[in-house]
């Protein structure tokens, strides 16, 4: 790996702190940083370079999932941290941050690779990337990469200007763009499942699969974030970006070869092969929800518009479930259907592939029914495979019963999403991030949905806290004759 610099804009906030530190520490420990790696980080409190080494040592001490307690070069490694003040929007601070970088790099021998992250408010993207090359920062005689946070715009015109903005000074191959599922285990090993097993790659089409489902469910509510959420909702703060992600992942066919490229290309294709929403057919097929109160692990929670800083009169969607079609050849007639919700019963990222239940009759006569089989990806907090088949149980008299094939890795030591997009940008391996024609593409199918919501053409609706969601989510599949699958269903649904 290139030695590099590494600055990190928004070094004093919340994501640094909680993800950014860690993963650095958790990549040293594991021998995966360069030789030589300076971490230079901005933000526009005042402090030392000391003060800012402990702010990181107390982030690691917190966040981190390896604790440096017995670390003996926990010293050598803060070291490695020097702090720049400065305000983003202003031209001023931005040459000592140039000389520092230069210094450091003359000091510890590095070649003029720098990596720049941006962890600050989207307002900032544009202004830091523009003075990145204004200030002669982004000039390098080595390469330059640009880690960019989400919400990647606020609807598709906003990301289009976005990007066209951060474009005059960076490439698109410089560019990478977090959506932290695509650092989740189990969504990477999507491809792994797809592609390395046979068995499921002959299977992976429309002539096995009846339907796909996806879910993302959460149990926590808006927390502090309601000056955010409350003008972004379900659709952009998940569906725009981590829910489509995930489809793609899931729907993309075979790359020629497992690059970055190429996988990117497959994704692309699915974007393209989505069928649009009208405006005015989005009610059919999207359900739009919001939490009222209710119970969580036996514990009374508000509702939304009870929540501080959420609008009274707020019609801010924390629901969103949705049918989507893929036309071509592979996918035709196979409805994918996700589903994401604040303050539901349980939290829980999981994807369900059901197949096509074509033996159902043939057990009619022994007055048996066989349940269609299901392969299901659990993400998260919960990560495995498992496959639910037909067998039958001779305790009882050779009856039909559903069983769980299952596989859950240990998950012990397993490096935690940030861990291994950030190994990823520092190798230079865009693989797991987000391609400008995902970005847009995902906003072009978004884009009615929004505007569907603001001229309030479909219902919103309310349900209790704790729930499996609005029982229109429930009748949007049955309309079709499927229903939701949990990503483990107890014993007695299934027999
Ligand atoms: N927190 C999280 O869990 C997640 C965050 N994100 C995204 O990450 C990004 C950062 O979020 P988060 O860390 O929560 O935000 P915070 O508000 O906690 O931190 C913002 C950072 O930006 C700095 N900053 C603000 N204004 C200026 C300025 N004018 N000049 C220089 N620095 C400035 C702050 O510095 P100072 O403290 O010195 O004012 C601080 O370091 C956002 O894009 C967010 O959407 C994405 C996923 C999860
Ligand atoms: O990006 C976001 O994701 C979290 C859910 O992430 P997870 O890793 O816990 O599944 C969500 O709570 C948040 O609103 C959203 O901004």
């Amino acid at each position: 790996m290139d030695s590099m610099t590494f600055v990190l804009f928004g070094s004093t906030g919340d994501l640094a702190k909680r993800k950014i530190f860690p993963a650095i520490y958790n990549l040293l420990l594991d021998q995966k940083i360069p030789r030589a790696f300076s971490v230079i980080g901005v933000g526009r409190q005042e402090l030392t370079d000391v003060e800012f080494q402990s702010f990181v040592e107390q982030s690691l001490r917190t966040f981190s999932r390896r604790k440096p307690e017995d670390d003996s070069n926990l010293e050598e490694f803060l070291r490695i941290f020097r702090y720049c003040h400065l305000d983003v929007t202003k031209n001023e601070g931005y040459q000592s941050l140039l000389e520092m970088v230069q210094c450091r790099e003359k000091e510890l021998g590095i070649p003029e690779n720098r990596m720049f992250y941006l962890s600050v408010a989207p307002k900032f993207f544009d202004v830091i990337a523009l003075k990145i090359k204004e200030s002669g920062l982004g000039s390098t005689k080595g390469w330059k990469r640009l880690i960019i946070e989400k919400p990647f715009g606020h609807d598709l015109k906003s990301a289009q200007d976005l990007n066209e903005k951060v474009s005059k000074a960076f490439e698109e191959d410089e560019i990478y763009r977090i959506d932290h599922y695509l650092g989740k285990p189990m969504v990477q090993n999507l491809e792994a499942l797809e592609f390395a097993n046979p068995v499921f790659q002959a299977l992976w089409n429309n002539q096995y699969i009846a339907n796909v489902q996806i879910t993302a469910s959460e149990t926590v509510g808006v927390e502090e974030r309601a000056g955010y959420y409350d003008h972004a909702g379900a659709i952009r703060d998940m569906v725009q970006n981590h829910m489509l992600q995930m489809l793609m992942m899931t729907a993309m066919q075979l790359p020629k070869r497992l690059t970055a490229k190429d996988i990117r290309h497959e994704k692309r294709k699915v974007m393209e092969s989505l069928r649009p929403l009208r405006k005015d057919d989005v009610v059919k097929h999207v359900v739009r929800g919001q939490y009222g109160p209710g119970e969580i692990q036996n514990k009374a929670v508000i509702g939304y518009r009870e929540e501080p800083g959420v609008t009274r009169s707020s019609m801010t969607d924390t629901f969103v479930a949705a049918r989507l079609w893929i036309d071509d050849p592979f996918w035709k007639g196979v409805p994918f259907y996700i589903r994401t919700g604040k303050r539901m019963r349980e939290k829980s990222t999981h994807i369900v592939i059901e197949f096509k239940n074509t033996v159902k009759d043939l057990y009619i006569a022994q007055n048996e029914k066989p349940v269609p089989n299901l392969l299901v990806i659990q993400i998260n907090p919960n990560e495995g495979v498992s496959l639910q088949l037909n067998s039958k149980n001779p305790l009882k008299s050779g009856q039909i019963e559903p069983v769980t094939v299952d596989f859950s890795p240990d998950t012990k030591d397993v490096p935690e999403a940030y861990e291994l997009l950030l190994f990823d940008a520092l190798r230079g391996d865009s693989t797991f991030f987000v391609h400008w024609n995902e970005v847009e593409s995902s906003w072009k199918w978004v884009q009615p949905i929004l505007e569907a919501f603001e001229e309030n053409l479909l219902p919103l609706h309310l349900y209790p806290a704790g729930s499996e969601g609005p029982e229109a989510s429930r009748k949007l599949l049955e309309e079709d004759g499927f229903q939701w699958w949990l990503d483990k269903e107890p014993a007695e649904v299934l027999t």
